[in-house]
């Protein structure tokens, strides 16, 4: 089984809302919403990889030390194994942009499971969801 290093970013909002972006077409699993992300190249480091990634495909600038570790995938799809890090950032500069995906949405956490999301990000849902009732009921 192959397995594949992605790397993913919970964009969340001064309102508590968080990024989702939607793949595109000629992508596998096109249509679906996701965390902003993708795959850690050769060489890099994963912080590296995704601030890249969102640098790529939404437009902002992340520093590496604005990523806090939340949780992981690890999900066994039907052709590879996805090893996927998922970190929260609060802080970026300039406003997400659809440069490489076919669309984005801010959403309130108790909204993400309304939205057809690949198999593997199901926990990373319910994590993201856990965190935010704590902050709301403090
Ligand atoms: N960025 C991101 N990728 C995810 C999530 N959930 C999930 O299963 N994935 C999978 C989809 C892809 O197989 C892989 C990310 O690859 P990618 O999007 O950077 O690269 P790609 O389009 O070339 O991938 P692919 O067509 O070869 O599958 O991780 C998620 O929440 N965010």
């Amino acid at each position: 089984m192959r397995l594949v290093l992605v790397v993913a970013a919970a964009l969340v909002d001064g309102s508590g809302r968080i990024l989702v972006t939607q793949r595109p077409e000629g992508k596998s699993m096109a249509g679906l919403w996701e965390f902003p992300g993708g795959k850690i190249e050769a060489g890099e480091t994963p912080e590296a990889a995704l601030c890249r990634e969102l640098a790529e495909e939404i437009g902002v600038t992340v520093e590496p030390s604005a990523l806090e570790p939340l949780t992981f995938a690890s999900h066994t799809y039907a052709d590879f194994h996805l090893m996927m890090p998922l970190y929260v950032v609060r802080r970026w500069v300039g406003t997400p942009a659809a440069l490489e995906v076919a669309d984005l949405q801010f959403v309130m956490p108790e909204r993400l499971g309304e939205l057809a999301m690949p198999e593997a990000d199901g926990p990373l849902v319910s994590a993201v969801q856990s965190i935010f009732t704590e902050i709301s009921a403090t």
